[in-house]
């Protein structure tokens, strides 16, 4: 093991990989997975022992609308198995386009997606509060139509429009993180814990049992990063730089945060649960743990960013 080497855990959002605007279809996630690569491979070309997350908002939603349209002919499957499922689904998209991209510029590194369960609190009150955003972005007539058709409950998220949401409680450890490691060891790159990781509680005799929820995908993350030794947590999104006023006149972003400044911003309400928020929440519990820096930016200007020309950068 090269002692000197820094670890790195990137996390990408679901939407970065279903955008706005697209159907979602395979191919258009394949492109998509394509175009966050030089990101990675900016990662990779610094020497970084390198791990891979990602959401699945989007896509976990779609699979559990799959799912709730053909129960009265095929048996369903709970939320913590779609959770697994687009984890390896996802993790395929990755992991084959990175490959792939590793093989045309003949750079000889083993690329992994590791089924990965995160361990969630099981008297955490959040288990039954639905608050995490899933899936497409319905108008609200039909918004509407479906809470009371399904008795799903339906929130506005991101002035966007409206989703499904389901509970979503705090991750505190993953549970294979000792494998990862080794992984990292070995230099492989690792994608792992994607979609927030596969919701697992434990129980009293110490085995894992599936929840149905949808772990944070940033919070998650962040944990990771720490439990990794991690010095720096890269998080992509769809905007450059971490904002206040977003989308206002008065907007203001930031090249540089420190942490006592992200913590005011968060609690005058400047970053959205559902949006910002749990970025900033993983960033300051990351730097908190000892972890060096955080840079948040969307995957096109990551480069630009690690050569400090754009992004935020999150430090102590
Ligand atoms: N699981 C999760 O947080 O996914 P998104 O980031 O896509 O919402």
């Amino acid at each position: 093991m090269n002692a000197a080497k820094k670890t790195v855990v990137v996390a990408l959002g679901g939407n970065t990989i279903i955008r706005d605007g697209q159907e979602g279809n395979i191919y258009e996630q394949f492109a998509n997975t394509r175009g966050t690569l030089n990101a990675m491979m900016a990662l990779i070309q610094r020497d970084y022992r390198l791990v891979i997350t990602h959401g699945n908002g989007p896509q976990v939603g779609n699979l559990f609308l799959m799912v709730e349209s053909t129960r009265d002919f095929i048996p369903t499957l709970p939320l913590g198995v779609c959770v697994a499922d687009t984890q390896s689904q996802i993790g395929y998209m990755i992991q084959q386009s990175l490959q792939n991209r590793l093989v045309r510029e003949g750079i000889q590194r083993s690329v992994m997606t590791l089924i990965t369960q995160v361990v969630v609190d099981k008297n955490d009150p959040s288990l039954t509060i639905p608050k995490k955003p899933i899936g497409p972005f319905y108008a609200e007539d039909k918004a509407k139509q479906f809470e009371q058709m399904r008795h799903w409950k339906i929130i506005g998220d991101s002035e966007r429009g409206y989703r499904i949401v389901v509970p979503s409680p705090a991750p505190l450890r993953i549970v294979e993180t000792p494998v990862i490691q080794s992984l990292l060891e070995k230099n492989v790159i690792v994608i792992a814990a994607g979609g927030g990781g596969i919701p697992v509680v434990i129980e009293e005799d110490r085995t894992y049992e599936g929840v149905d929820v949808v772990v944070e995908k940033d919070l998650t993350a962040g944990i990771l990063a720490r439990d990794l030794g991690a010095q720096l947590l890269v998080i992509l999104t769809k905007v450059e730089k971490v904002a206040i006023n977003f989308n206002t006149p008065q907007e203001t972003t930031f090249d540089r945060l420190q942490i006592h400044e992200a913590m005011q911003y968060l609690e005058q309400g400047h970053f959205p649960s559902t949006t910002m928020g749990p970025k900033i929440w993983a960033a300051i519990d990351f730097l908190k743990s000892g972890g060096e820096e955080v840079i948040i930016t969307s995957a096109k200007k990551l480069p630009d960013a690690l050569d400090g020309k754009a992004g935020t950068r999150i430090v102590k």
